[in-house]
């Protein structure tokens, strides 16, 4: 059995397969623009963010109903237990899906049916993080959250993705404002193709708890020493990092640099269906590509459990923290 993890960047939009896609299409009379599910893997080629995303929403227009969101979750919670998942806070963009009509109801309450589920049939605890498109207006994502309000009992906290440059975060000053006066939780992507600065302001104007991605801090020294000195988290995705093209390789990757300076880094998988590895994936590509040692992927466990929202579960997250160190590698 892989090292118990928390995955905490995971789009749920992410982990859908070429073979679900097509099923789904063909249950929901969407025609796709690929033949088979070897073309559209042959698409799976990005040449940066941009490129991967237009694919990545192209495709949800195969999710139409509650029972597809529940298909999507169970699919991917049983593909993360076995990779050793035990606790995953997931990521969903509901303005693709409003915005092709469907209701943030269908949304939720798709994902809730797996989610409800997930302890019993897989083992996981999960949450739920609403993320924002930051491509889209500041008025979208306010709207988006006043959709939200009769769900969010099932919703811990927001996250801000989709085109990073040339949309800083202080454009979501506002709905951060009011997200956090509703006592959600936090978060937003930043640092993966934007510099440094995104990542400050996120912390400074947004008031993230976690940043996702992160990368780009190490370009600033006083960044990094004040990420280290307030243990802020960072989601990094290495696979999806080396598809998107932020590193050449993945032995080119800064995970060993950011571990030396002391950086609170966990390992997730982002899109796991595009980006070729799910979490245990994710784990195993850096232990072999960047020869990590036992005690450094122990750290990124346990850190995964560190950086995740289970304060109102103080039991279960020690749980967690002692099977991470009773793991035998
Ligand atoms: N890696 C990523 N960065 C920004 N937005 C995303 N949406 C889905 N995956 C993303
Ligand atoms: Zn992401």
């Amino acid at each position: 059995m892989p090292v118990p993890k928390a995955e905490l960047h995971l789009h749920i939009e992410g982990t859908l397969e070429p073979e679900p896609a097509f099923e789904l299409a063909a249950r929901n009379g969407v025609e796709l623009p690929y033949a088979d599910t070897e073309e559209l893997r042959e698409a799976y080629r990005f040449e940066d963010l941009q490129s991967f995303l237009n694919l990545y929403y192209e495709l949800m227009a195969v999710l139409r109903t509650e029972r597809d969101f529940e298909d999507l979750a169970n699919a991917y919670l049983a593909r993360a237990a076995a990779q050793g998942v035990r606790h995953a806070e997931i990521f969903f963009d509901p303005q693709a899906h409003l915005a092709r009509g469907l209701s943030m109801g269908t949304v939720v309450e798709g994902l809730s049916r797996a989610l409800d589920r997930s302890e019993a049939n897989h083992g996981i605890s999960t949450q739920l993080i609403m993320c924002f498109l930051r491509d889209e207006s500041a008025e979208s994502a306010m709207k988006t959250l006043e959709a939200a309000k009769p769900y969010l009992d099932r919703i811990v906290g927001i996250g801000l993705d989709s085109a990073e440059v040339g949309h800083p975060p202080v454009k979501f000053r506002e709905v951060y404002e009011a997200a956090a006066a509703l006592g959600l939780r936090r978060v937003a992507h930043a640092g993966e193709e934007g510099p440094p600065e995104y990542i400050t302001e996120a912390l400074d104007v947004l008031g993230v708890e976690r940043v996702d991605h992160g990368l780009r801090c190490m370009e600033s020294p006083a960044l990094v020493e004040r990420l280290v000195r307030d243990r802020v988290p960072l989601t990094l995705c290495p696979l999806s990092n080396v598809r998107l093209r932020t590193v050449d390789t993945l032995a080119d990757h800064p995970l060993p640099a950011m571990l030396d300076a002391g950086l609170l880094c966990t390992v997730n998988s982002d899109d796991p269906a595009y980006f070729g590895g799910y979490a245990g994936d994710n784990f195993d590509a850096v232990r072999s590509a960047l020869g990590l040692s036992e005690e450094r992927l122990r750290e990124l466990a346990r850190n995964s459990f560190v950086a995740s929202f289970l304060e109102d579960d103080e039991e279960r997250r020690a749980r967690y923290l002692a099977e991470v160190e009773a793991y035998e590698f």
